[in-house]
């Protein structure tokens, strides 16, 4: 097919950077001279400067993987509408299976999962080229009757009206919220009349999910379709597939939608999402075995109804297919709160990191949003592309476990024979789907380890996408317009911070294993710029301890009147004053460049410190509390709420304050804000003491400028004090700051007076 195609089905356009560029070298430079300015006064100065070298020379590491990975940016174009024209008939395209995963029926209610599924179902392919999986770790019965059930009713409207009138965004709720305003007066009257009805029928299904979630009891009494959820518990059950709707090859019927809910047992890990993942992999090998594999966290609706045809573009268009594993559609989302407070939209990321890595070996794979080809994913390297031959089967047959169903499908599938023929019958593999859904099946085989999503780390993700790095793969990113997904953002303090905590946690689990990049970089295909990308990424829970310690240092300088930063008659100050202004400078042209608010630079600025001290800090005492069995590394599931939940947009002032609860993870922020309270209040009295009371040693103006600025970058903290409620930091929480801020200056003090 591919060589039928003319003309291009994407562009890579290098991206202009020359300003960038220069003010990454200029920063660089300026840490260089603040080290060397340092290494020249070490022996002068205690431990306190030992200290700012090193926590300065880790930055300045930092700053070199962050410049790598700006240094080439590029830009993914993608061209659907030759696609068409190359192909004539849209038939030949290939099939797709569209994987989302559940886990918490209360943390992720039955009508965002309605949603996601109804966008799945409707985007513009054709249908019986795809097949929808939906895999529930939470074993609900309300999800599978009401996202699935219900929601394929619904879908049986919804998707033809989403077609006929080429409707733009096909999750309902967003559809048909206010926001999503539609010019109905110069649209014809049976559009209006068939909007009016779907509308009707998604508040009926609106409610009725309401009603069943608010009684929380089951839709049903556990009979007929209903009689495996009866008596389950979330964490162990015997397997649960059910087909709600077949495709019986129909061009513009509904696509297939499945319902899987893999065994569970309290002996046995489960490996969360990418336990998950896998048994989608199985049971849809076995059921469509679809060369392509979208999948998506069950938040994240498509915002683009082209996206299937933008991913192909690559994936076909590719000169060889040998080069592109996966193409990743960035995370976006809707209805974050105004000026992200809590720093966690990711936009600037995506616009200079996503790009950035896109011209090396390709972005990292984030999860969500992304095609893979399934042979790359049953653990295909570039080199066995042109021959698949016995030995490669073999291998496949010693890895994949022992169903003869799946070890055939997974052959068709390396030997590209793959898609669903027509008038397949889902029904008459289900039973060799029951057992690979098992929870015993993956035993002696290579599932997490050598295919499929890869265990022990709870950033699977990106533990996955490196594992593909290596061997050789290239990824792609690509940023249509519209967006192609839209997801939830956590917007609350304790959400927020959780979720940074995992991610942090996941890193650094793989950073400290064999799947090390720098292995990787070493001993097999990760190109070594690429390597450093990833170790920018998973090095984050070690950054909180140098910023904890950098953080330290003005505090401890102040209450023992000492100095770690050049003093006001040095002409050193103007380094790290240089550093400072151009730094500020440099990030708040980036924020407005990619369209966004001083504001928000400044939250994203404020939050970077707080989620690298104090979340990441979490993640980095987990990783290393574990070999201890002090701690466990789960996956705890982010809350998603609706926008409605959340006061629609969030432009009151209420929501984008910062929210607190009882978790632990409140004291260390608590605690920094108190210390440097303290200290600001100290040393702007020493400060008003005539000069001759100092001597050239004792603390000046930088130290109490950087505990001024840490009191800023806590601010939150600082209202959370005297907030009430969820704004409020709970009492006993503030007590043991208070404890912890006064035996650190305690402490300070004492061994500047034995010093
Ligand atoms: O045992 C589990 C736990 C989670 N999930 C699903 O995994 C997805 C992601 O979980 P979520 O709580 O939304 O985590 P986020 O932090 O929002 O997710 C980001 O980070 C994860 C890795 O930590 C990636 O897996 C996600 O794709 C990425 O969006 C959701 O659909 C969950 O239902 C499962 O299926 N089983
Ligand atoms: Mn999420």
């Amino acid at each position: 097919m591919a060589s039928t195609i003319s003309l291009p089905l994407y562009e890579k356009i290098p991206r202009k950077n020359a300003l960038q560029r220069t003010s990454d070298i200029i920063i660089f430079f300026l840490l260089l001279s603040l080290l060397t300015y340092r290494l020249l006064h070490l022996k002068n100065h205690g431990t306190t400067w030992l200290l700012a070298f090193l926590c300065e020379s880790w930055f300045t590491f930092t700053w070199v993987l962050v410049l790598n990975m700006k240094w080439n940016p590029v830009i993914f174009k993608t061209h659907p509408d030759h696609l068409l024209q190359a192909t004539g008939e849209p038939v030949e395209l290939s099939s797709v299976d569209m994987f989302v995963t559940t886990a918490d029926p209360v943390l992720e209610p039955p009508i965002i999962i309605v949603n996601t599924v109804l966008s799945l179902l409707a985007v513009d392919y054709p249908t019986h080229k795809l097949a929808c999986y939906v895999s529930d770790d939470g074993c609900s019965p309300l999800t599978y009757y009401y996202s699935l059930v219900e929601a394929s009713k619904f879908a049986q409207l919804w998707v033809p009206f989403c077609k006929k009138y080429d409707i733009q965004v096909r999750a309902p709720f967003r559809y048909f919220s206010n926001d999503h305003v539609i010019t109905l007066s110069d649209s014809t009257k049976e559009f209006q009349h068939e909007r009016k009805r779907m509308k009707d029928e998604y508040q009926h299904l609106c409610h009725k999910i309401e009603v069943a979630v608010q009684k929380s009891v089951p839709p049903c009494d556990f009979t007929g379709d209903f009689a495996e959820f009866s008596s389950v518990e979330c964490n162990n059950h015997p397997t649960i597939i059910k087909v709600v709707w077949e495709n019986k090859g129909l061009p513009d019927g509904l696509p297939q939608l499945v319902y899987i809910s893999r065994e569970k047992q309290h002996k046995h890990p489960h490996h969360y999402k990418a336990g998950a993942m896998n048994a989608l992999t199985r049971v849809s090998a076995l059921m469509t075995n679809a060369p392509y594999m979208l999948n998506v966290d069950c938040d994240m609706f498509v915002n683009n109804p082209k996206v299937i045809l933008h991913a192909m573009c690559v994936l076909l268009g590719s000169k060889s297919e040998s080069e592109i594993a996966f193409v990743q559609f960035p995370q976006v989302f809707y209805d974050g709160l105004k000026d992200d407070p809590y720093g966690n939209q990711m936009v600037v990321l995506y616009e200079y990191i996503g790009h950035g890595t896109a011209g090396l070996q390709g972005p990292f794979y984030a999860g969500t949003g992304c095609f893979h080809r399934r042979k790359i994913i049953y653990g295909l390297s570039p080199d066995n592309m042109a021959s698949i031959n016995g030995k490669l089967i073999e291998d496949i047959f010693s890895k994949i476990g022992n169903s003869k169903e799946l070890t055939k499908s997974a052959i068709d599938a390396l030997e590209g024979k793959t898609g669903t023929p027509p008038n397949h019958n889902l029904h008459s593999h289900i039973e060799a789907a029951y057992k690979v859904a098992d929870c015993g099946y993956e035993y002696g085989t290579s599932w997490g380890t050598k295919l499929g999503w890869f265990y022990g780390s709870t950033t699977e993700d990106i533990q996955t996408g490196l594992r593909i790095h290596k061997r050789g793969w290239r990824s792609v990113n690509c940023m249509p317009n519209p967006p192609a997904f839209l997801g939830c953002v956590p917007s609350s303090g304790p959400t927020s911070m959780i979720q940074q905590k995992r991610w942090a946690t996941g890193l650094l689990e793989i950073l400290l294993s064999k799947a090390c990049p720098i292995f990787s970089s070493l001993f097999a295909k990760l190109q070594w710029r690429q390597c450093l990308a990833y170790v920018w990424l998973l090095t984050w829970g070690l950054r909180s301890i140098f910023e904890l310690c950098y953080a330290a240092l003005p505090a401890y300088c102040i209450i023992a009147d000492s100095h770690f930063l050049p003093k006001v008659q040095e002409p050193a100050l103007y380094v790290p004053v240089a550093l400072f202004l151009t730094y500020n400078i440099y990030t708040l042209s980036e924020y407005l460049r990619a369209g966004q608010s001083v504001q928000a630079w400044w939250n994203n600025q404020r939050m970077a410190r707080v989620t690298t001290m104090i979340a990441w800090l979490f993640g980095f005492f987990s990783v290393m509390l574990k070999p201890f069995g002090l701690s466990e590394t789960v996956f705890e599931v982010t809350q998603k709420e609706l926008s409605s939940d959340i006061g629609g947009g969030g432009d009151d002032d209420d929501a984008s304050r910062f929210t607190f609860n009882k978790s632990p993870i409140f004291v260390p922020g608590t605690t920094i804000l108190l210390v440097h309270l303290t200290t600001l209040i100290v040393s702007l009295l020493k400060l008003q003491l005539p000069p001759a009371n100092h001597d050239t040693h004792g603390s000046g103006l930088g130290e109490t400028f950087c505990s001024g600025w840490l009191v800023l970058c806590f601010w939150p903290y600082f209202k959370g004090l005297f907030g009430k409620g969820r704004h409020g930091i709970p009492k006993a929480t503030i007590f043991k700051s208070a404890t912890l801020a006064f035996l650190f200056l305690y402490w300070c003090r004492r061994t500047a007076m034995v010093g």
